[in-house]
């Protein structure tokens, strides 16, 4: 059967024999192929995220500030999930008539294959996200998303809660993947959601063509004698429905025929079209493109804003904690934790604008600022953040609302104290503060000493040799520090022990100073003119 290992799913020609072992890993990572987010623990039932595996792809330069659609197909286990995302993968890699590819062609992408033994663990995305024109002129960004099949003999029954909880929450739309029909269970495991998203239930091997036709329009028919509310109903079943329709934004249902028996029983089978039934690749072909085709695609939305690919990245970590507990999470906690992301994400995006703003006057190609016209640049990009901050729709009341808005602030006055040092480092005197600092106290010691050593108080002036010969020493150690780029520590010792002389004794001497020749000049020229001939003082002082 189709069994391929999970390097062999990779859609690049693997590398030549030449490439040397360092060359290879990179090529490795190039490949397209599915990406482990989250990971089952068969031992204590957890999941973790690998949130540097989900950086990776969501905070990709091109992609990161995109809206996001993202598809993903969950349900019970061994049921053709991941065979069909490959299908998906050939419409997005080739968006033209003959997106099904060759009829020769094995199936690669997301790993699949026969057997009874389940396949899939935890979550995968795919590793290329897909830029996608709209209609409109937008672009979006389309993630595939594949699940762990609920309900396998390894999986509890809350490791499959979490699995379609995780993927339900993060997606915009959920092939809910189930064979050949609907029963009442399936309804019960949509219970828990409040969020509103598309939902396609997708039921394989459909034999019932005479009752309901394959493919869209049949599947809605079906779907809506499933989910009417009848009178007669007993209230569970009632309720059962009355959610459903109350948490998904749309729900569609298609019917697709049985593969053929080479696709479902052939061990040697590798997902060649050849093999597979003709009725079932014609409705396949009607099937993705109502998924995916440009016109189609879903943006995902929380709280009546949409989600970009940097936004998706906060959410997966929130809603990752509140399943990592022993119990499966209360409604409330979801939503709980959906109006905390939703707060983070407005948080990031917050400051975004105002370290792009701040980039614009003082960032690393930019000259040196003067340090008052810096803080009024801050001052108002700070407010123009809080704005965009309190413009954007957030979950969770005021009060919940202005906590996130604190952070923002607090963190704020953060980068602005680094944007403020990193400015001051432009500034060729700061840099030279250290060593001046440094030449004063050896000149003044070596003053004091000849003065000490001339009047006969040897002892002073040996104190006064030996702090010189450590101001020496630091000095070279210093010259050493900004060379070598080792030891940085001891330069940065040598750097605030300078800084702090400056500010304490050569600042206020300077001041003084400065205070006294003004007083001086001041005090001079109403000398100058009260003795100028002829001017009214003179007057009045001769008078
Ligand atoms: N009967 C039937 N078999 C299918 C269909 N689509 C794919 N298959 C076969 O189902 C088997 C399992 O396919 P997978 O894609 O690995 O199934 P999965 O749901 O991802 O399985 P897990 O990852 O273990 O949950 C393969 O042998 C496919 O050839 C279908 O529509 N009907
Ligand atoms: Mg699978």
């Amino acid at each position: 059967m189709g069994d391929f290992g999970k390097n062999d799913n990779s859609l690049t020609p693997s590398p030549d024999e030449g490439i040397d072992e360092e060359e290879e890993v990179v090529l490795e990572e190039e490949k397209s192929r599915p990406i482990q987010i989250v990971l089952a623990n068969e031992e204590n039932h957890n999941f973790d995220l690998d949130t540097a595996a989900l950086e990776k792809i969501l905070l990709q330069d091109h992609i990161r500030d995109l809206n996001v659609v993202v598809v993903s197909v969950a349900g019970a286990f061994r049921k053709g999930k991941s065979f069909l995302l490959d299908f998906m993968l050939r419409y997005m890699y080739n968006q033209n008539c003959s997106w099904m590819g060759g009829d020769d062609e094995p199936l690669k992408g997301f790993s699949w294959r026969g057997g009874c033994e389940r396949e899939t663990t935890g979550i995968l995305v795919w590793s290329d996200v897909f830029v996608v024109d709209r209609p409109d002129g937008s672009k979006v960004a389309v993630l595939l998303v594949d699940t762990q099949g609920a309900f396998d003999s390894q999986s509890t029954i809350k490791d499959s809660a979490t699995v379609f909880a995780l993927s339900t929450m993060t997606s915009s739309v959920q092939v809910y993947n189930l064979s050949q029909n609907i029963q009442e269970d399936d309804l019960q495991h949509l219970q828990h959601w409040l969020f509103m998203l598309s939902l396609m239930f997708l039921i394989r091997d459909w034999s019932y063509p005479y009752d309901h036709d394959y493919g869209l329009e049949g599947g809605n028919a079906f779907l809506k004698k499933r989910l009417q509310v009848k009178e007669k109903q007993h209230e569970e079943l009632q309720n059962v429905r009355k959610h459903v329709h109350s948490c998904f934004s749309s729900i569609s249902c298609f019917l697709l025929p049985h593969p053929g028996l080479n696709v479902a029983t052939n061990k040697y089978f590798d997902g060649r079209l050849r093999d597979i039934n003709e009725e079932f690749k014609k409705e396949l072909a009607h099937l993705v493109p109502l998924l995916l085709a440009p016109d189609r695609l879903v943006e995902k939305e929380i709280g009546g804003n949409k989600v970009t690919c940097k936004d998706l990245l906060e959410y997966f970590k929130a809603y990752i904690k509140i399943y990592q507990g022993d119990e499966l999470p209360h409604p409330k906690s979801m939503l709980q934790a959906t109006a905390e992301a939703n707060n983070l994400t407005a948080v990031a995006g917050a400051k975004d604008l105002y370290s792009k703003n701040m980039e614009r006057i003082c960032g690393g190609d930019k000259p040196y600022i003067a340090p008052d016209d810096l803080e009024g640049c801050h001052k108002d990009f700070r407010e123009c953040s809080v704005k965009y901050f309190r413009n954007v729709k957030k979950m969770g009341g005021e009060e919940f609302c202005q906590r996130y808005q604190n952070q923002l602030e607090s963190e704020l006055e953060k980068a602005y104290i680094s944007f403020s040092k990193h400015n001051d480092g432009k500034n060729i005197f700061y840099a030279a503060r250290t060593p001046a600092m440094l030449f004063v106290v050896m000149f003044v010691t070596y003053v004091v000493s000849g003065v000490t050593g001339f009047i006969g108080l040897s002892a002073l002036a040996s104190l006064a040799n030996l702090v010189m010969g450590v101001a020496l020493l630091s000095l070279c150690a210093w010259a050493y520090v900004k060379y070598s780029g080792e030891f940085r520590e001891l330069g940065a010792f040598i750097d605030q022990v300078a800084d702090t002389l400056w500010e304490q004794v050569l600042k206020p001497l300077s001041e003084q100073y400065m205070q006294d020749s003004v007083r001086q000049t001041v005090v001079n020229s109403i000398r100058a003119s009260l003795t100028e001939p002829g001017s009214k003082h003179t007057k009045l002082k001769t008078h």
